[in-house]
């Protein structure tokens, strides 16, 4: 089953709430016709859908807090499968949240041949998804929220940076700039795979 995705390109895109992970992984599926996975906009359609499921994932996203692990996982798993036949390679975005889920990945689905750090300043984080909050509708840009999920973000994700970093896998994207020089930056790292 895993063994159609082994020979797609597999990018992780990593980075705090609201360093840009969106932005620019739709632009790479733009340019290089990637497919797009967002761990977190999984979740939110599994939520959307109403299910019991989706309710239990609510109330874990609501207060910023990680869901299980194999739950992110498997729907992972079955997004890359659905999509296996058509696709050059992966963006896998907003995941792995913590080492745990790396390792696991690998184990279940494969190695990542590149790990994108989208890089901002805390302050400019909150700024930005105070700003997406007044449109978005998600539950959990606001304030309060926004803060947990930043302490997480240090506490749990951050060491999946330097546990990759081990690997040279890592480019480092510095986020403050705007999206257009994000994106070169980012295209330069795909472009030298
Ligand atoms: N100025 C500037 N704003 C950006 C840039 N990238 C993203 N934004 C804005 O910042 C907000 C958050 O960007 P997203 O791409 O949704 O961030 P994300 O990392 O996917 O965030 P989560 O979904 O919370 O994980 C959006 O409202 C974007 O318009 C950038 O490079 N420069
Ligand atoms: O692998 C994942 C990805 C997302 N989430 C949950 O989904 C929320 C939104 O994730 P997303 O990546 O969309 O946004 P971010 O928190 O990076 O701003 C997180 O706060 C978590 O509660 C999770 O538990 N595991
Ligand atoms: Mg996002």
């Amino acid at each position: 089953m895993a063994d159609k995705i082994k020979d797609a390109k597999i990018i992780f895109v990593v980075g705090g709430p609201g360093s840009g992970k969106g932005t620019q992984c739709e632009k790479v599926v733009t340019k290089y016709g990637y497919t797009h996975l967002s761990s977190g906009d999984l979740l939110r359609a599994e939520v959307a859908s109403g299910s019991e499921r989706g309710k239990q994932l609510q109330a874990i996203m609501q207060k910023g807090e990680l869901v299980p692990l194999d739950t992110v996982l498997d729907m992972i798993k079955d997004a890359m499968i659905a999509k296996a036949d058509v696709s050059k390679g992966f963006l896998i975005d907003g995941y792995p949240r913590e080492v745990k889920q790396g390792e696991e990945f690998e184990k279940k689905i494969g190695k990542p041949c590149l790990l994108l750090y989208i890089d901002a300043k805390a302050e400019t984080m909150v700024k930005r998804l105070m700003k997406r909050g007044e449109t978005s509708g998600r539950a959990d840009d606001n304030e309060e929220t926004i803060k947990k999920r930043l302490d997480l973000y240090y506490k749990a994700t951050e060491p999946v940076i330097a546990f990759y970093e081990s690997r040279g896998i890592v480019k480092k994207i510095d986020s403050e700039l705007p999206v257009d020089e994000v994106f070169s930056q980012v295209a330069k790292a795909i472009d030298a795979l």
